[in-house]
């Protein structure tokens, strides 16, 4: 095949073209070297604008950080302490929106002690049929604490609750957008009356009637991640000449409807919650309002004021189901020594099972990951799947991130969360040994406990990890303000550190 080019000679083929001119006269040379001189000089500077633009992209290269974990972990809280501690004016200025939300919380904590008293007065009815096969000491037991007349006071109390039905439709419509069908069920709802309400199901309903709403009103509230929902409340609470205007999707709202109802039923509420029958049915059947995500109930008073304005600690209380991926971006506001003004993008998924083949498209790029596992979920189960118990879910789902392939390079943040509650249940006589039986005979104490479970979650990262990688743990109550700020200050300075190690490295 002939050579489409001739042979290379081996001369450089510029020679010729910028070797100086055989003839040249000294000022020819001098000029030249002059232009050769101003030329380079523009050259080293285009190369340096280039080198600096590097720089400045390493440096601009945003922090990135991905919460995961089980829904209910406490991902979503611990996104808000973020906000909290580092965007300190945008979450002041956004607290107000979150009046819904816990009003909606509120609302429906009650509608759960109306309905399990529900369940249980068909009980007691069932019990005391003739034909029933209860023993009397069954009977006895269930009825004790019922004084006469209390089923009439509270079929009574009840109608004059009738209004918040009208509440929850209106909350639910400000939060929820249409047309969403993913959800789930109030899981507490479910696992209150398992295994012990044996009536036919049917007793009263907590709010007479029924219309479409109902089915809306059985599922957890969430949304999508980011702040859509918070405009739509921000839109309700926008005034045009002065009148509010409606709000969400029902336009039905007149002035701030649900503030005025809650006030005016706010002395039945408290004493539907004060009452002590109630609460001892409460216990019987094992609903443990006060360890239950959204619970507002200890603070009626000040929660049903008409002046309500939820302070930080309220907002990182507030139950509020996330679905969808979203990332949040922000600039550290504070001065956060060195990196003063970084942004950081961190994402926040949720985390029900439906949810989660979308955390894949995010793994890509993460400087770090937060894992979050609420130990104190030993003896629940996931109100997705109720065959399923949390602490179970939660060790099967760090075992895949642990070992995950595209991960391999990331570091790992462990915060074993809802530690409070841990050790209120510990406290209250609950044994892990009887859900947990590795844990054998060792003391059942929330030091012993906490040291048991971060030894199990930091053997799984080393035996799983694909190769060794930086992990750290922590024993958390993300809604504890001031032990987080602490937690989080070291992750912040921990991932920074490790963002700016790799970005010199590249
Ligand atoms: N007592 C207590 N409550 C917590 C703690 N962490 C979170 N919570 C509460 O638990 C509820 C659930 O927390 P979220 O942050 O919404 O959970 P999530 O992981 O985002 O859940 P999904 O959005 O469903 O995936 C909220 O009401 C929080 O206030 C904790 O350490 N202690
Ligand atoms: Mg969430």
């Amino acid at each position: 095949m002939p050579a489409r080019f001739p042979a290379f000679s081996g001369d450089d083929p510029f020679d010729e073209v910028l070797r100086p001119p055989t003839d040249e006269s000294p000022t020819q040379r001098a000029m030249r070297i002059q232009r050769e001189d101003d030329a380079r000089r523009v050259s080293d500077a285009i190369d340096e604008s280039l080198k600096q633009e590097q720089r400045q992209k390493k440096r601009k290269k945003p922090v990135k950080l991905l919460l995961l974990g089980q829904s209910e972990s406490g991902k979503s809280t611990t996104l808000r302490q973020f906000q909290r501690l580092y965007t300190p004016s945008a979450f002041r200025e956004e607290r107000i929106l979150w009046r819904a939300v816990i009003q909606l919380n509120l609302v429906r904590s009650i509608r759960t002690i109306l309905d399990t008293l529900s369940h249980h007065q068909s009980y007691i009815e069932e019990i005391n049929n003739p034909g029933s096969d209860y023993e009397e000491d069954d009977i006895a037991s269930a009825s004790a604490s019922f004084h006469p007349g209390f089923f009439d006071d509270l079929d009574q109390l009840r109608m004059r609750l009738l209004p918040l039905r009208h509440i929850e439709a209106l909350l639910i419509a400000k939060l929820v957008p249409p047309n969403e069908d993913e959800a789930t069920h109030l899981g507490f709802h479910a696992a209150s009356y398992n295994g012990h309400h044996r009536g036919g199901g049917g007793g009263y309903h907590v709010y007479s009637g029924g219309s479409s709403n109902d089915a809306r009103q059985d599922q957890e509230v969430f949304v999508r991640p980011g702040t859509k929902w918070k405009g739509a409340v921000a839109r309700g609470k926008a005034t045009a000449n002065g009148r509010p205007l409606s709000v969400g999707n029902t336009g039905i709202e007149t002035q701030d409807e649900p503030t005025a109802t809650l006030h005016s039923c706010r002395h039945d509420m408290i004493t539907l919650w004060r009452d002590p029958v109630v609460r001892d049915v409460l216990r019987r059947r094992k609903v443990r309002l006060e360890e239950q995500p959204g619970f507002f109930l200890d603070d009626l008073e000040r929660v049903t004021s008409l002046k309500y304005l939820p302070s930080d600690d309220d907002v990182l209380r507030a139950r509020l189901k996330t679905v969808g991926v979203s990332e949040y971006t922000f600039e550290m506001e504070t001065s956060a020594g060195r990196e003063s003004g970084a942004e950081w993008h961190i994402v926040d998924v949720g985390g029900s099972r439906s949810q989660r083949q979308t955390w894949i498209p995010f793994f890509d790029d993460v400087d770090a990951i937060i894992f979050l596992a609420p130990i104190s979920g030993f003896d629940q189960v996931l109100s997705e799947d109720r065959s399923v118990n949390r602490l179970e879910d939660s060790v099967l789902l760090w075992k895949m991130i642990c070992s995950n392939k595209m991960l391999a390079k990331v570091d790992l943040v462990l915060f074993l969360n809802k530690c409070d509650i841990l050790d209120r249940k510990l406290k209250s006589g609950i044994r892990l040994a009887k859900y947990v039986r590795s844990f054998q005979e060792r003391p059942n104490d929330a030091e012993t406990v906490q040291k048991y479970f971060r030894a199990k979650f930091s053997a799984i990262q080393r035996e799983y990890s694909p190769n060794p990688r930086k992990f750290y743990g922590f024993c958390t109550s993300v809604t504890d303000i001031i032990t987080t700020a602490g937690i989080l200050a070291s992750v912040r300075d921990m991932v920074v550190r490790e963002h700016l190690r790799k970005s010199k490295l590249i």
